[in-house]
């Protein structure tokens, strides 16, 4: 049966990152993650560009105006959306991954989900570099395996 399978070799791969500023105690530790399983997977200093935004909210529309140059192997998303006092983490968290899968769907360039939603501090530091790994590591290792089996179905 012919499967396709992409490998973890990022070299002559291009990616974008957007990283969100709110909280950024915990996404600098995301980028940190990411950055660091890109470069020791291959994927070189200069094929890898940074675009920041305030919140959460602002990354779809960065990310497919990155993912429409059509420069890019994949755009890594990556922030930390941390539960507060009131429903506003709903309104910022419930459409973010789904904008950002549409986006992916739509420009036919993976749109990784990297942005923790989180009820409480605790978590997000857990899942940024301590005892829950680091989700920025796990977003960039998948969007190297999401290039590179697109890569081979497109031929
Ligand atoms: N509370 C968090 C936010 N809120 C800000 C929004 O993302 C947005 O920037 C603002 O509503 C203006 O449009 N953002 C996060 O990334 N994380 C949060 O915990
Ligand atoms: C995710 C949020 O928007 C949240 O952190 C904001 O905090 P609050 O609900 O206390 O205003």
């Amino acid at each position: 049966m012919k499967t396709y399978s992409g490998d973890l070799i990022g070299t002559n791969l291009h990616f974008a990152i957007v990283l969100s500023r709110f909280n950024n105690f915990i996404g600098d530790r995301l980028l940190e993650g990411a950055l660091d399983t890109l470069h020791r997977h291959g994927v070189a200093e200069d094929s890898v560009e940074l675009a920041r935004v305030p919140g959460a909210f602002e990354i779809p529309v960065v990310a497919q105006e990155l993912a429409k140059t059509g420069k890019y192997d994949a755009v890594i998303c990556l922030g930390a959306v941390i539960r507060g006092a009131t429903a506003h983490f709903d309104y910022v968290a419930g459409p973010l991954a789904s904008s950002l899968a549409s986006i992916g769907v739509t420009t036919g360039v993976p749109i990784l989900f990297g942005v923790l939603t989180t009820d409480t501090i605790e978590q997000a530091v857990e899942r940024a570099g301590t005892k829950a790994g680091n989700k920025g590591a796990d977003v960039a290792l998948a969007a190297i395996e999401t290039a590179n089996v697109l890569k081979l179905i497109r031929g």
